[in-house]
């Protein structure tokens, strides 16, 4: 398979094809990916939303290299996945994704500007001067880089994870409930940020949410259900103000309705 150039002419970050993964077996098997097909074009910011079980985590898992699906094609760039050894596997998420997770991560006994170095050492790469400076001042913590995470707030020590998934420039940053641990104003100020590494930097941002008001920040909303994509939803100028009012009431709806029948993959509209 070759890459898909998305119409804007925007290649794709991320691409998955007929992704599917499976737990358990026999009666017990649970579909949590049933044959997504989903693309992800660089510099675009992607919600992904879906009542619990729909499969949000399984997704994000196997598109960013940290669980293989049973079926399908996940596609970093240009890279195949299902291709790669574990141990290229390893190299490619060091190397070409960033991570932001709920519960930040950092290693408590190394300063800021240590933890945002961190992915340039593990990787043995030259460090730059000035380039982890640069990565905390673009979280606006440059005043903060001798301080461990314990000497922080939570918001800011998700701005040094933001800054450490930042400081090796990869193609795409993966976001698992990045809010998740933070109050509404502090997850604000991350969640504004992650939308100025789109805007300003061209990153592409894939983060799992089940917060309307997090999604409200992104380009694209995509639903899942029963591990299938659900719904989507284009962000849309109309809706400024009320964009998390939208969200949520196609999220109330998706959780009301029964679960769909088996279906044929689903390619979602406007994807590619
Ligand atoms: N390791 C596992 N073993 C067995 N079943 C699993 C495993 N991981 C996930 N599942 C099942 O796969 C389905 C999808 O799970 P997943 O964690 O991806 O959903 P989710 O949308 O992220 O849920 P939540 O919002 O509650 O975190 C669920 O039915 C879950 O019980």
């Amino acid at each position: 398979m070759t890459t898909t150039t998305h119409p804007s002419g925007l290649r794709d970050a991320v691409q998955l094809w007929a992704v599917a993964k499976t737990y358990g077996s026999g009666e017990q098997a649970v579909a949590a990916l049933d044959r997504v097909t989903l693309a992800f074009p660089r510099g675009s910011f992607t919600a992904i939303m879906g009542p619990s079980g729909s499969g949000k985590s399984t997704l994000l898992q196997c598109a960013a290299g940290l669980d293989r699906p049973g079926d399908g094609q996940v596609l970093i760039g240009e890279t195949e996945l299902s291709r790669l050894t574990e141990k290229q596997l390893t190299l490619l998420r060091r190397e070409r994704i960033g991570f932001v997770f709920q519960a930040f991560n950092l290693m408590t006994a190394l300063t800021a500007a240590q933890n945002v170095a961190l992915p340039l050492r593990l990787a043995g790469r030259r460090i730059e001067p000035g380039r982890v400076e640069a990565a905390l001042d673009a979280v606006g913590l440059r005043d903060r880089a001798g301080h461990r995470p314990g000497e922080l707030s939570g918001g800011q020590q998700q701005r040094v994870a933001i800054a450490r998934a930042l400081v090796a420039d990869p193609e795409v940053i993966f976001a698992d409930e990045p809010t998740g641990a933070l109050d509404t104003n502090t997850s604000r100020e991350v969640l504004g940020l992650l939308r100025r590494v789109v805007d300003a930097h061209r990153q592409t941002v894939i983060m799992v949410t089940h917060d309307p008001v997090a999604a409200a920040y992104a380009d694209r909303v995509v639903y899942l259900a029963d591990g299938r994509i659900a719904d989507e939803y284009l962000a849309d100028r109309r809706d400024h103000g009320e964009r998390a009012q939208v969200i949520a009431a196609r999220m109330a709806h998706l959780e009301a309705a029964p679960p769909a029948p088996a279906a044929a993959p689903v390619r979602v509209k406007g994807a590619w």
